[in-house]
């Protein structure tokens, strides 16, 4: 992907340290950067998924969404598609708000002391620790599957640019939805994600279930899929399915496959399926979030149980990211391979399924990996 002229490129990273709502994303396979943006003043906030019916915008769902950690939907003011587009965009919106003053791209200085993060062997066994909590009521079996997740922390360079980091996103991972977001409620986040959770446009939708993870073996795609990981994708499979057939016709699948994700592979099956109407968007991403992709089964208790285990607060990390347009086209994801920018500070997090016979070394390993996705782009 090409990169906009340098007094853009700072514009954009100045906007992610001075409140600016906007979200810079790419889809899958295309080289096209889009631009949305509000002209001024908050997002507009959503306690619950619902609410987005007939609504339009970029949407940035948290994992939990509370009154007091709704949805953030940024009112698309301005689209524009390509560096071309949105550099005449930014140059509109810069005269029409001549009291901005773009910040210099270097952090802050009293941003930039080295934060205290854990060791890495600290932060396994603090892993492990939770892992334990989890195994066990899956093997009394009340629950069938849990996704156990976790974060880190990774100290950003002085000079560091969002901007450079999610055009180093776009060259590393074509597979992927890349974003960069901010408004002031909920932070900076970059992200790279592999998983739909509800595209299409009139009467033609689709989603994923996603699970199963097995790294690259360099260039080659393993294909071999253990019982384990098969299961835990046919939970994903099957609770889609449901979920779908409760608002659409007309469905058909195809899958599960072997699909690949930067250096990792998932199994997917497609779900492509018939609404009658785009009137309810909302009421299907209420009943379809969060998916045992990254929550578990049985889906209340599983939530509840994360809420109450997970030591670290999931934010804006499995929630739902991505454009709702009832009117036009959306393509919603599931904000994965992601991180939020907090001053000279990226949190990563990732997360896998757990099933009774997993293992807390091997499942550690898997968020490894799956944070790899976004610390191979920090460190190039
Ligand atoms: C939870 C994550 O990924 C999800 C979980 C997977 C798994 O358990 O194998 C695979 C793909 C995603 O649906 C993540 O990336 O953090």
């Amino acid at each position: 992907m090409k990169t906009p002229e340098t007094t853009y490129h700072h514009l954009i990273d100045s906007f992610t340290r001075q409140g600016v709502c906007f979200a810079l994303y790419r889809l899958p396979w295309t080289d096209e950067p889009i631009l949305v943006m509000q002209e001024e003043g908050e997002p507009t906030f959503l306690s619950n998924l619902e609410a987005l019916n007939q609504k339009k915008g970029f949407l940035l769902a948290p994992f939990q969404l509370t009154e007091a950690r709704p949805a953030a939907l940024i009112q698309p003011d301005i689209v524009a598609h390509d560096w071309e587009n949105i550099e005449q965009a930014l140059q509109k919106w810069s005269n029409r708000h001549k009291e901005y003053t773009v910040e210099s791209s270097a952090l802050p200085p009293e941003n930039t002391a080295s934060v205290t993060q854990p060791s890495e062997k600290e932060e396994k066994e603090r892993y492990t620790e939770t892992f334990s909590r989890f195994i066990l009521p899956l093997k009394e079996k009340q629950f069938r599957k849990l996704v156990l997740s976790r974060s880190t922390t990774h100290a950003l360079p002085p000079q560091f640019s969002p901007l450079a980091t999610f055009i180093q996103a776009c060259n590393s991972y074509p597979r992927m939805m890349i974003s960069l977001c901010h408004t002031p409620s909920t932070g900076t986040w970059i992200g790279s994600t592999p998983e739909i959770i509800l595209s299409g446009h009139e009467k033609e939708w689709h989603t994923v279930a996603l699970a199963g993870t097995m790294p690259m073996q360099g260039e080659t795609m393993p294909t071999e899929w253990s019982k384990k990981n098969q299961e835990e994708q046919a939970f994903v499979g099957e609770y889609i399915r449901k979920t779908v057939k409760k608002f659409g016709t007309k469905l058909t699948e195809k899958g599960p496959y072997t699909a690949r994700a930067g250096q990792l592979v998932h199994l997917k099956t497609d779900f492509h399926f018939c609404l009658k109407d785009t009137d309810h968007l909302g009421h299907i991403l209420q009943e379809l979030h969060p998916t045992p992709a990254v929550c578990g089964l049985p889906k209340e208790e599983a939530y509840r149980f994360i809420l109450q285990t997970e030591p670290h607060d999931r934010l804006f990390y499995s929630g739902i990211i991505g454009w709702i347009d009832p009117e036009g086209d959306t393509t919603l994801y599931v904000n994965l391979r992601c991180m939020h920018l907090e001053g000279n500070t990226a949190t990563l997090y990732a997360g896998g399924g757990i099933l009774p016979d997993s293992t807390a070394d091997s499942e550690w390993e898997e968020t490894q990996q799956k944070m790899n996705t976004m610390r191979n782009i920090l460190s190039t």
